[in-house]
């Protein structure tokens, strides 16, 4: 007979951490961070003063892994049941409810207090909207709503530029809202890929995802159609002369890249394309705001 195996209290330590750090979603909040300091170089056209920047990133990261948290939490029931969430800490009930919302409340209070006192309330205030808009508006509800949840709820992940931008200078300016529409416009082909790939389990939770409620051609169709705009966003930089010609090559070479990988989801389709589609989105936007920044700094 198998004797039951007792866990080292090291063991499970491991794992609770692991489980809280799951939690706040660390790949994504780590590439909207890269956004976040885009945003921040961008502002000023030498070197950043560090305080912003430092506790900027350290707020901005904890508000953003907070609302992940919370998505967490208020997706528990779905994702128990969807095959690429059902291992999350929630549902597998390694992390109860209490604790799962005591965790996002304090790294969120942690957030906020950190860029109000540090960086500006303004920034505070914006992060805690992105916040809202995120864990609230797109979870709770519009994800649940419509079709369109992505791309109105996209808005909040698009924000990070902009937090940066006001971190560092503490007002809005035109220019970091053009980082913003290109995140935006990004946004649907990067989760539309991935809902084509998932369809049968957003189905099956009732979650009005575009695949499902309009099928998988007119879906890819969007993602075409949103990856053209994305193509004409990235030039916004050039065309206001925030960015030079180092960022037109670099932009034009991903958007047609991205446009090539589109065209061919939509007309030559084939076993495991539309993953890499999503995957690619992933590379498509960590490239393209390094772009930005070699451009500010070796040409602008
Ligand atoms: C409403 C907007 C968005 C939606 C609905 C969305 C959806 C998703 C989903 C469902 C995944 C999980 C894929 C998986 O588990 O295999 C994912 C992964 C990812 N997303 Fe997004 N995303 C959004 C916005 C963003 C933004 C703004 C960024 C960054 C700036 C981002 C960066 C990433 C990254 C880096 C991953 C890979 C994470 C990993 O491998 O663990 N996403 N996205
Ligand atoms: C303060 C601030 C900047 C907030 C932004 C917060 C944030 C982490 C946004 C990420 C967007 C995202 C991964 C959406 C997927 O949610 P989903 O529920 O559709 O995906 P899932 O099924 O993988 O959980």
């Amino acid at each position: 007979m198998n004797k039951p195996i007792a866990m080292s209290s090291q063991v499970r330590l491991n794992l609770y951490w692991r489980d809280y750090l799951e939690m706040t979603k660390p790949k994504v909040v780590a590439l909207m961070l890269l956004t976040v300091l885009v945003g921040m170089c961008l502002a000023l056209p030498g070197a950043i003063p560090l305080q912003p920047m430092i506790f900027g990133m350290a707020g901005i990261g904890l508000m953003a892994g907070s609302a992940a948290a919370m998505n967490h939490l208020i997706d528990r029931r779905i994702d128990g049941i969807m095959a690429r969430t059902y291992n999350r800490p929630l549902p597998k009930g390694r992390v109860s409810v209490t604790r799962a919302l005591t965790f996002a409340l304090v790294i969120g209070a942690l957030g906020f207090i950190t860029l109000y006192v540090l960086v500006n309330p303004l920034t505070a205030w914006l992060t805690f909207a992105s916040l809202l808009g995120y864990a609230v508006v797109y979870t709770a509800y519009l994800k649940r709503a419509t079709s369109q949840n992505i791309v109105i709820g996209g808005l909040a992940g698009a924000m990070p530029p902009l937090l940066g931008w006001t971190a560092i200078t503490n007002e809005f300016h035109g220019n970091a809202l053009l980082l913003v529409i290109i995140i935006f416009t990004w946004t649907p082909p990067h989760f539309w890929a991935l809902a084509i790939h998932r369809e049968k389990e957003y189905a099956k939770v009732d979650i009005p995802m575009l695949p499902v409620t309009h099928g998988i051609e007119f879906t890819k169709t969007c993602i075409l159609l949103y990856t053209l705009l994305l193509g004409l966003a990235c030039l916004l930089p050039v065309i206001v002369g925030m960015s030079g010609p180092i960022y037109l090559i670099g932009s034009t070479v991903l958007s047609c890249m991205f446009l090539f990988k589109a065209w061919q989801l939509k007309y030559a389709d084939k076993p495991g394309l539309a993953m890499q589609v999503f995957k690619f989105s992933i590379y498509h936007l960590m490239a393209l705001f390094m772009v930005l920044l070699v451009d500010h700094y070796l040409w602008s």
